[in-house]
C-alpha cells in the first residue's frame, strides 16, 4: 500500500470516500461467487436479524402495558400478559438463533472467500513475470494482498451488511419513534452527527498511521527474519548481531506504540466526549418522556418501549459509524487486491498467432543481434549492443567481473525480460514471436541461487521435467548424467530421502551435494541449450573435472552456455566472450584470446599465479 499524503481538503476526503465504494461491487461480486447460497443465507438472516429488536420491543411495551391496566382486572389480563411474555421469549429465541446462524455463516464464509481470493493471488502470481518480482512496489502489493486475504475482504462485506442490518433496524425504530414523539428523533441524528464525524476522522488517521506505517512494518518483519532464519543463524553469532537487531527491532516498535498510543488516546478523548454527549441527549429525552409519562400523556409501556427504541437506536448509529470506520480500512486493502489483480502481464505473448515454433531438437542456432538492456527504471544500461551467434552444439563460456551483465543475458534468453533494443533469435525465429512456453522448455538451466527443494531426493530431480516426476528410470538416468547418483547412493533411503530441514526427518545435505541435485534436474528434460550459471561454485575440483567431461560427452549436440568465475573451466569451451560494463569486450577460443594479450589473458594469468604460488 503506497503511502499517501494526507488528505487536505473537504475534497480530498470526499474523493477518499468515492473510493471506499468503488470497491464495493468488485468486492461483493467476488463475495458471491466464493459462496452465492451462503451469500443468501447472509443476506436473510442479516434482515431477521434487523427487524427483531423492534418486534421485542414493542412486545416488551405490551406486557408493561398490559400489566399497568390489568392490575388488579383478575385472570383475563394475566393470561394476556402471560402469552405475552411467552411471545417475548419466542422472539428472543429466534433473536438468539439467528445471532448464531450468523456467527456459524460468517464463520463458514470466512473460510471460502479466504481460499477463492488466495487462490485468485497466487494463479496471478503465476502470470507474473521476473520483472514483476524483481519490482519492489509490486512484490509489495503481492505480499499486502496475500498478508490479509483471510481476514479484510470479509470484515468489508460484514460491515456492509451490519450497516444494512443497523439502517433496517433504525428505520423501524424511527416509524415507532415517530409516532410517540417526532422530535427524539432529531434529537437522535443530531446528537450523532458530531459522534459521525469524529468517528470517521479517527478511522481515516489510523488508516493513514497503517499506510505509512508499510514500509517500516516490512522493516520490522525483516529485522524479525534476520533473528529467526536458519540460514542466518552463523552470521548473528559470529558478527554478534543480536542485540543490535534486537535493538532496532524494539526502537521501531516504540514508535509505532508511541504513534498508536496518541491516536488511542485522542480516539478516548473523543469517544468520552462524545459519549458524554449522548448520554446527555438521552437522559434529556428521558426526563421529557418520563413527565409525559407521570402526567398521563403516554402509557407507561410507551415509556418503556420510548425508552428501549432511543437507546438501542443510539446504539444501532454507533454500530453504524465503527462499521465506517472498518469498512474504510477493509476497502483500502481492496484496492491494493484489485491494484495487484489488475497488474498488467502478458508482455511475454507471441507478437503473432499461432506463435512460431523452431523444429524440436538439436541443430538451432542462438543468435543475439545488437541486444541491450536496462533494467526498469535503470539509467545504467545492464547490456549494451550485445551481438552473439552460437552454433548447434557450441561451447560458449561467458566471463566478466561481478556486475559485467552475465546473468542478465541469460534473463533476456529465457525471455524473463525483453531487450530494451535489438533481437533474440532461436532457430532463426525471434523469440517475440514464440510461445514463452515453448522456449523455455528447450532450456536446461543450473542457476547460481538454485532452489533447494523441501522434497525428496527422487522429486528434486523429476521436477526438471514435471510430467516425468514420478518415472524413477528417467530420473536415474539424469542424476547419473549431473554426477549425483553416488551422492544418493549413501542417503539412508535413496531417492526416496527427504531433503531440507524443515519438515520432519529431512536429510540436510551439503552444498555440493544440493547443486549435484540441481545439475541432474537440468538433464531431466531434452534440452536443446544447456545453461549453467556458476554451476561448480560449491563443487570440489574433482567432481568439477567430471562434470565438465560430462558434459563435453552428453551434451556434444546442444548448445551450451557457461558462465563462470574459473578459468581452468572457462578454457575448456569452444568460445569465450569477455563481457565488460554489458558489452562484449573479446571474444574467441582460449588461445587466441591469450595470444591478444587482453582482458582474457590478464586475467587467467591472475589466477594461474594464484594456482601456482600456492
Ligand atoms: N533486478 C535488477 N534490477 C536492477 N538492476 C539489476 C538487477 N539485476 C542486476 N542488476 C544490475 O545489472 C548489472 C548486471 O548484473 P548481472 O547480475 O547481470 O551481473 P553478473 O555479471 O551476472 O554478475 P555476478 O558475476 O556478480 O553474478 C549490475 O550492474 C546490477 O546492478
Amino acid at each position: 500500500m503506497a503511502a499517501s499524503s494526507p488528505p487536505s481538503s473537504l475534497k480530498d476526503r470526499l474523493k477518499n470516500a468515492g473510493s471506499l465504494f468503488r470497491q464495493l461491487p468488485g468486492t461483493f461480486r467476488i463475495f458471491w461467487e466464493s459462496s452465492p447460497r451462503g451469500a443468501g443465507v447472509l443476506a436473510l438472516l442479516t434482515l431477521m436479524a434487523a427487524v427483531l429488536p423492534a418486534s421485542i420491543a414493542w412486545v416488551g411495551k405490551l406486557i408493561v402495558d398490559g400489566v399497568v391496566a390489568g392490575q388488579g382486572g383478575g385472570e383475563a389480563a394475566r393470561h394476556r400478559v402471560l402469552e405475552l411474555v411467552a411471545l417475548e421469549l419466542a422472539l428472543m429465541l429466534v433473536s438468539v438463533t439467528v445471532e448464531r446462524g450468523l456467527a456459524l455463516t460468517r464463520e463458514l464464509l470466512r473460510v471460502s472467500l479466504g481460499n477463492l481470493l488466495n487462490e485468485r493471488i497466487l494463479q496471478k502470481a503465476l502470470t507474473l513475470e521476473l520483472r514483476h518480482f524483481e519490482d519492489s512496489d509490486t512484490y509489495d502489493k503481492m505480499q499486502n494482498a496475500r498478508r490479509e486475504a483471510a481476514t479484510r475482504p470479509l470484515s468489508l462485506v460484514m460491515e456492509a451488511f451490519s450497516i444494512i442490518r443497523n439502517l433496517v433496524t433504525l428505520s423501524t425504530y424511527a416509524v415507532m419513534l415517530v409516532s410517540l414523539s417526532p422530535w427524539s428523533v432529531a434529537v437522535l441524528v443530531l446528537a450523532s452527527i458530531p459522534a459521525f464525524i469524529a468517528e470517521a476522522r479517527m478511522a481515516e488517521e489510523g488508516f493513514r498511521l497503517h499506510s505509512w506505517r508499510a514500509p517500516e512494518r516490512r522493516k520490522l518483519a525483516y529485522l524479525e527474519w534476520i533473528l529467526t532464519r536458519d540460514n542466518h543463524v552463523k552470521e548473528v553469532k559470529l558478527f554478534g548481531l543480536g542485540p543490535m537487531v534486537l535493538d532496532r527491532y524494539q526502537s521501531l516498535h516504540w514508535k509505532f506504540f508511541s504513534e498508536e498510543k496518541g491516536l488511542s488516546i485522542r480516539r478516548m478523548a473523543w469517544g468520552l466526549g462524545l459519549g458524554a454527549l449522548a448520554l446527555g441527549a438521552f437522559y434529556g429525552c428521558y426526563a421529557f418522556i418520563a413527565g409525559r409519562a407521570t402526567l398521563g400523556h403516554i402509557s407507561v409501556g410507551d415509556m418503556v418501549l420510548y425508552l428501549s427504541l432511543f437507546r438501542g437506536g443510539q446504539t444501532a448509529f454507533q454500530g453504524i459509524l465503527t462499521s465506517l470506520g472498518s469498512m474504510y480500512e477493509g476497502a483500502l486493502y481492496m484496492s491494493t487486491l484489485f491494484a495487484y489483480l489488475d497488474i498488467p502481464t502478458g508482455s511475454e505473448t507471441p507478437r503473432v498467432m499461432p506463435a512460431l515454433s523452431p523444429q524440436r531438437g538439436p541443430g538451432n542456432t542462438l543468435e543475439l543481434r545488437n541486444v541491450s538492456f536496462r533494467y526498469p527504471g535503470k539509467e545504467a544500461w545492464a547490456l549494451r549492443g550485445v551481438s552473439l551467434r552460437l552454433e548447434p552444439g557450441e561451447k560458449l563460456a561467458l566471463v566478466g567481473e561481478n556486475g559485467a551483465g552475465k546473468t542478465t543475458l541469460v534473463k533476456l534468453l529465457l525471455r524473463m525480460y525483453e531487450p530494451t533494443e535489438g533481437d533474440i533469435f532461436y532457430g532463426g525465429v525471434n523469440v517475440k514471436d514464440m510461445d514463452p512456453e515453448d522456449l523455455r522448455s528447450r532450456f536446461g538451466a543450473v542457476f547460481q541461487d538454485f532452489v533447494r527443494y523441501q522434497f525428496n531426493v527422487a522429486e528434486n530431480i523429476g521436477l526438471g521435467h514435471v510430467q516425468s516426476i514420478a518415472d524413477r528410470e528417467r530420473i536415474r538416468h539424469a542424476a547419473e548424467q549431473g554426477g549425483a547418483h553416488g551422492v544418493i547412493e549413501d542417503l539412508p533411503q535413496k531417492y526416496d530421502t527427504m531433503l531440507g530441514g524443515w519438515f520432519d526427518k529431512g536429510f540436510e545435505l551439503s552444498g555440493g551435494q544440493w547443486q549435484k541435485l540441481a545439475v541432474a534436474r537440468a538433464f531431466m528434460r531434452e534440452a536443446e541449450v544447456l545453461i549453467l550459471d556458476e554451476p561448480t561454485a560449491s563443487i570440489d575440483a574433482e567432481s568439477e573435472h567430471a562434470l565438465f567431461e560430462r558434459f563435453q560427452a552428453l551434451a556434444a549436440n546442444r548448445i551450451t552456455l557457461v558462465i563462470s568465475h574459473r578459468f581452468s573451466t572457462v578454457r575448456m569451451a569452444d568460445r569465450i566472450a569477455v563481457l565488460h560494463n554489458g558489452q562484449v569486450e573479446e571474444l574467441g577460443n582460449h588461445s587466441e584470446l591469450m595470444a591478444r594479450e587482453g582482458r582474457y589473458a590478464h586475467l587467467f594469468n591472475l589466477q594461474a599465479r594464484g594456482y601456482q604460488t600456492n
